[in-house]
């Protein structure tokens, strides 16, 4: 019995003996694991402490860095918003360059113009950061993210399609769509409200409607729900940017953004797919039947009564938008002698792959529609809100960008012309300054091919590096704006501008890369704000200082686009 009793003791204590040896061995790999992992980091943290990237990064200002981490810690804890301050404070701290160290990754950031130049005015350094890769499973490899031969001859198919004549067309369109958000926001009338909201859904109206051909018949109400899913996959892709533990897409595939994200791109891909399939089947309807769809230069010729003169007129017209700021679209203008053929983008596009022309397929369109849709519409709805808070909040630059549309219209009811917008030469200063102060697209992006250096200290910014140039800060940089936080449209009155460095205002950025929708934007703002305006007298009490600022890819208030408006009392000289 006893010995029975011995034996299973025996037994029982040999078991925690086996477990601890079992633990202790376990215990043991995870110790030289983890010993493997750190030295492996530390030799590769001494051999990146030699390189060419860090001896040259480290010569540069900036935060002070830790080992393996550099300055990556810095967003722990932190809102976006206070992302925004921060980096505006470092701004501030170390001047025109800025460096940062996200682990081994060297960024760069430049805050002036001089700085710029050879970065965006080189057909070199084209290549986005990698950054814009979190856009792939959206927008694919489309325009705003392609490089080399690929983005060559897409922006030589896609840039033509934003022609003048082409543009000309798209104002009874504009109108039409100005007036119904006039007539939605009625019922705002004497509340505060988010204008974003309105200002979203337009903006997709107005793109399907042009860029995109899609008739109004063939509209429904899904263009709001995809502008909401488009500024909440914006949300996703930014927190992908500063959550640096979310960048691998092997980590990120298992967090709830991921499958938050394919929700969403559902809905996005959703829309732009109907786009494509209806604009087929309208092409095929077209072809079976034998019509062949009228040219823009046809449809401007009837529109105008047959006379090209005033075409010519207003092609010189529009190079004062922005003198001294040339690129390829300046060209297509210039150059255009003869009848062309000129379709808008998307029936190019289709008409492209069912003719073989233009070598494109219809994945590409895909990708390039879903480009378009998003670079042409949260671009213009943050630039219109941001337009409309700050005449909400100076009034005397209301009432002044009033008196100039009571001088163009008087108290008619009448639609905008082509010609109209080109005389609203005092609310061209104020979207030309909203877009200073406030530029929708805060920070561009580059990663460098070759070395590159740049006028402050004469830095070497080494291959390898991401370049990151803000506008934001570049437009607020004293060397170049007297009083860079004040909202004055006149520093775009030509005296002032003609001596200030062209690149010193690049909402649009510059150089090959720059937007091609830009005389686009210019000209929808333009029709969409004078119909507001003509329409209604806004108020905004909160001041641009007091605004939280959101670098959500596009440049938004955080704290909302409140305001307030009321009918407009339409009489000459408004002091209101
Ligand atoms: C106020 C309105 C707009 C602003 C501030 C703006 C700004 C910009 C900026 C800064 C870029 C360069 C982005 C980068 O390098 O990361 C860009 C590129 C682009 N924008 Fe715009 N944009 C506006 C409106 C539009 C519109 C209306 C369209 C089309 C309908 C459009 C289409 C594009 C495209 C396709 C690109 C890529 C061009 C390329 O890389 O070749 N944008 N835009």
């Amino acid at each position: 019995m006893i010995q029975e009793h011995y034996n299973s003791f025996s037994k029982m204590s040999a078991i925690p003996e086996k477990f601890h040896d079992t633990q202790f061995t376990s215990e043991r790999q995870v110790f030289y694991i983890l010993l493997i992992i750190v030295s492996g980091l530390l030799i590769f943290y001494n051999r990146q402490k030699k390189s060419k990237l860090v001896r040259l990064g480290d010569k540069m200002p900036g935060p002070k860095a830790l080992p393996i981490f550099g300055n990556a810690l810095i967003v722990l804890g932190k809102s976006p918003s206070d992302i925004v301050k921060e980096g505006l404070e470092y701004a501030e701290k170390y001047g025109n360059v800025v460096r940062g160290w996200l682990g081994p990754k060297l960024i760069v950031f430049l805050n002036d113009p001089a700085d710029a130049v050879p970065i965006l005015n080189s057909h070199v350094h084209i290549d986005k950061s990698t950054e814009y890769d979190f856009f792939k499973p959206w927008l694919g490899e489309g325009l705003l993210i392609s490089t080399g031969k690929k983005w060559q001859s897409h922006r030589k198919i896609i840039a033509p399609t934003f022609h003048i004549n082409i543009l000309k067309s798209f104002i009874g369109v504009f109108n039409q769509n100005s007036q119904n958000v006039v007539e939605k926001m009625r019922h705002e009338i004497g509340k505060t409200f988010d204008v974003h909201d309105y200002m979203s859904g337009v903006t997709v109206d107005i793109l399907l409607e042009t860029v995109m051909g899609i008739t109004r018949q063939k509209q429904d109400e899904s263009g709001f729900d995809y502008a909401m899913a488009v500024m909440k996959m914006c949300d996703i892709l930014h927190q992908r940017h500063y959550k640096w533990w979310l960048r691998p897409e092997c980590i990120f595939k298992f967090s709830s953004l991921s499958k938050k994200q394919a929700e969403l791109l559902n809905i996005i891909h959703g829309l732009t797919n109907q786009v494509i399939k209806s604009k087929k089947e309208e092409y095929n309807l077209n072809k079976a039947k034998g019509i062949i769809r009228p040219t823009i230069e046809e449809l401007n010729r009837e529109s105008n009564g047959g006379s090209d003169n005033e075409s010519e007129n207003n092609t010189k017209n529009t190079e004062n938008l922005f003198s001294g700021y040339r690129d390829d679209l300046d060209f297509i203008d210039e150059n255009d002698v003869g009848e062309k053929k000129r379709l808008a983008f998307l029936d190019l596009m289709i008409e492209s792959v069912q003719n073989g022309a233009n070598d494109i397929t219809d994945h590409e369109i895909k990708e390039e529609v879903d480009t378009i849709m998003f670079e042409g519409h949260d671009t213009t709805a943050a630039g219109s809100s941001f337009v409309l808070c700050l005449l909400g909040v100076h009034q005397d630059i209301q009432a002044q960008a009033y008196n100039e549309l009571y001088e163009i219209f008087g108290d008619s009811d009448r639609e905008a012309t082509f010609n109209d917008t080109v005389q609203m030469k005092y609310l061209e200063r104020v979207i030309l300054e909203t877009l200073r102060l406030f530029p929708p697209v805060p920070v561009i992006a580059r990663l460098l091919k070759h070395d590159v250096q740049i006028s402050t200290n004469d830095y070497i910014i080494p291959a390898g590096a991401t370049v990151v140039i803000g506008p934001y800060t570049i437009h607020r940089n004293p060397k170049y704006y007297k009083y860079p936080h004040v909202f004055n449209p006149d520093n775009f009155l030509p005296e002032n501008t003609q001596n200030r460095n062209y690149y010193s205002f690049i909402p649009f950025s510059a150089g090959p890369r720059s937007c091609v929708g830009r005389k686009y934007a210019m000209l929808k703002l333009k029709v969409l704000l004078s119909t507001i305006l003509r329409n209604y007298k806004i108020t905004s009490d909160i001041p641009e200082e007091k605004y939280e600022l959101l670098g959500d890819i596009i440049l938004k208030r955080a704290d909302g686009f409140r305001l307030k408006i009321e009918p407009r009392q339409r009489t000459p000289k408004s002091n209101q």
